[in-house]
């Protein structure tokens, strides 16, 4: 570049990444053979948790119309499946008071799946009414005693016990279900998280029938060899192919772990737009990953996602300024800064 100031340099490669790879939804470069010469997985699966995990702990109650609006946006950019919104108590989560008039408002796309959280028969019930018409739910246990008393008010015993009984009600109704283990990598309460009790819950989850095991780093303080670790113990006893990450950023490492799990075969990564997020009974833990910056590493990667990138930040953009809030994801900071995006 001769006498190219470094400064201008940086830019210059900058434009050239925005031209050739960050604008379109499939990957660019390197193609899909590398990935699969690689060991990666060829297509990972984005879960978007922003309309529910991202919303629920903020301050101010989001109106509908906008929760609406966000879900529709987020509809239109190839994503395959949104987590809409939680069935639990407006006491204990007011941000999700509003859940089945979201759901009547939502336009529902064709191979789009639109899960809600469920903590026990009386959430199940209300969620898949005709007054709300959920067609898949989410139980959400924990590896931490603590957790699950703090998160749901019950032991991780009397939790299993409600979502057996949802997944019994939910077999009947032909309609999927999908387990979390939350504090796979870490407790608020209790710290230090043994793989082998994420493993014991992520089983019973799935032998009562969760399709999908879904392992929360909740508090976000997992690094790849913790990640590693709990991959190894969860894998003797679960399909690899029914296993799902979900990572806080909170320490910064949620990119770095999803890599390790990506690498050791996980393809089902949940993920926020605009970061959003964090857990009401987790202080202090930041939100999910941005699924701008999961989408942008893995069209690096050459791993077909099939969600638009560029959709998904214009997405992020219109939640952060409804909140009046700065995204948390990277790739679009990057893209506001260099203004390439409005
Ligand atoms: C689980 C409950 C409901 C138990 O709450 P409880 O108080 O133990 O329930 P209860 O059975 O004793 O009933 C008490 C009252 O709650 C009502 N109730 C009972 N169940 C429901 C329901 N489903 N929907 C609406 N209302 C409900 C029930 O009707 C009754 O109302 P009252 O007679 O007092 O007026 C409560 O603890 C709760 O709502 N907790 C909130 C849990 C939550 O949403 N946490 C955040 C999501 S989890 C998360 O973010 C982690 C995750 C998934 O993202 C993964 C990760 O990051 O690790």
């Amino acid at each position: 570049m001769g006498t190219v100031p470094s400064a201008l340099k940086h830019c210059l490669s900058y434009q050239h990444l925005l031209k050739e790879q960050l604008w379109i939804g499939e990957p660019a470069a390197p193609p899909p053979a590398e990935s699969q010469a690689s060991g990666l997985p060829e297509y990972i699966k984005i879960v978007e948790v922003g309309p529910r995990d991202g919303l629920q702990n903020e301050k101010v109650i989001v109106p509908t119309d906008i929760k609406i609006e966000l879900i529709n946006r987020l509809s239109k950019t190839g994503l395959p499946a949104i987590e809409v919104t939680s069935f639990v108590s407006s006491k204990w989560v007011p941000q999700m008071a509003d859940h089945k008039e979201v759901m009547r408002g939502i336009e529902r796309h064709p191979g789009v799946q639109y899960p809600v959280l469920t903590p026990n028969l009386q959430g199940f019930h209300s969620a898949v009414s005709i007054a709300a018409g959920a067609t898949e739910v989410s139980v959400f246990g924990a590896a931490s005693e603590s957790f699950s008393k703090m998160n749901i008010n019950c032991s991780i015993e009397e939790s299993i016990e409600k979502f057996e009984e949802i997944a019994k009600s939910a077999r009947n109704m032909d309609i999927p279900v999908r387990g979390y283990v939350s504090c796979a990598l870490g407790c608020p309460y209790e710290g230090n998280i043994i793989p082998a009790k994420v493993a014991e819950v992520s089983k019973r989850l799935y032998s009562m029938g969760c399709y999908e095991i879904s392992l929360g780093d909740t508090i976000g303080v997992g690094t790849p060899g913790s990640m590693k670790r709990m991959l190894e113990a969860v894998m003797k006893e679960i399909p690899l192919s029914a296993l799902a990450v979900h990572c806080h950023d909170t320490y910064g490492q949620a990119l770095a772990n999803i890599l390790t799990a990506i690498q050791m075969g996980v393809a089902v990564v949940d993920s926020s737009v605009a970061g959003l997020g964090g857990c009401p009974y987790a202080k202090g833990a930041t939100g999910n990953v941005a699924t701008e910056d999961v989408i942008y590493m893995l069209n690096g990667l050459g791993i077909n996602t099939g969600v638009n990138l560029y959709t998904v930040m214009e997405t992020g953009n219109f939640i952060c300024t409804a909140l009046n809030k700065k995204t948390n994801s990277k790739v679009a900071q990057a893209s506001f800064n260099t203004g390439t995006i409005h």
